[in-house]
């Protein structure tokens, strides 16, 4: 099912940058997540992710932390536009939603979007979704831009900030 949706969009699907050494999209990150995120349309990005065993909670269950980690930086990443500009935001507050169990090992869609802006805040959401499209776990993001002489965009691509290959 991702794949027919991942075809329809092929389009419009632009590649988000990947990081060297961040948890979620380092990929360089050994026990990170790696992840490869894609923008579909403006302010809409998406990816997809198969839990392993070992970030287990309950038995066959993801880890709560782990859930929020992945509503944190796909809300947060909605907001970061064009890669050449990033717009890079610290996360002031999350709230999470776990609506139903998120399994291991069963892929997921993950889907984040950029709700309202407010000068150098903004709001983000994020939804995790199984293959039937059922909406297990969401969470909303305060978001805080990050003041640029903190992470100076010439300074990206030495530290392993670009568009990977796939
Ligand atoms: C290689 C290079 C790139 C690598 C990238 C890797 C991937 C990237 C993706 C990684 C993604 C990972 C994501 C991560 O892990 S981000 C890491 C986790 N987050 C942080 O470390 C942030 C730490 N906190 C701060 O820096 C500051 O507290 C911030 C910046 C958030 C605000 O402090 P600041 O001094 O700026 O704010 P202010 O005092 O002027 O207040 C302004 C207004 O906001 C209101 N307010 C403030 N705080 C909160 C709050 N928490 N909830 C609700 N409201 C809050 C406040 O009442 C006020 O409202 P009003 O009174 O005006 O009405």
């Amino acid at each position: 099912m991702f794949q027919e949706r991942k075809t329809a969009m092929t389009a419009k699907r632009l590649k988000q940058p990947n990081s060297r050494h961040c948890f979620v999209c380092g990929v360089e990150n050994p026990v990170g997540l790696q992840l490869k995120i894609y923008q579909i349309e403006e302010g809409v990005i998406e990816t997809t992710y198969t839990a392993p065993e070992h970030f287990q909670g309950y038995p066959g269950v993801l880890h709560g932390g782990i859930i929020a980690t992945l509503l944190d930086e796909i809300s947060g990443r909605a907001h970061m536009g064009d890669p050449s500009q990033p717009r890079f935001m610290y996360t002031g507050k999350l709230e999470v939603i776990y609506r139903r169990n998120v399994p291991i090992g069963q892929p997921l869609r993950i889907v984040g979007k950029k709700l309202e802006n407010r000068g150098r805040a903004a709001q983000g959401w994020a939804g995790i979704y199984d293959e039937k499209g059922n909406l297990l776990a969401e969470g909303t993001t305060l978001l805080f831009d990050i003041p640029p002489h903190l992470l100076p965009l010439k300074d990206l691509e030495e530290l392993g900030w670009k568009v990977y290959p796939d």
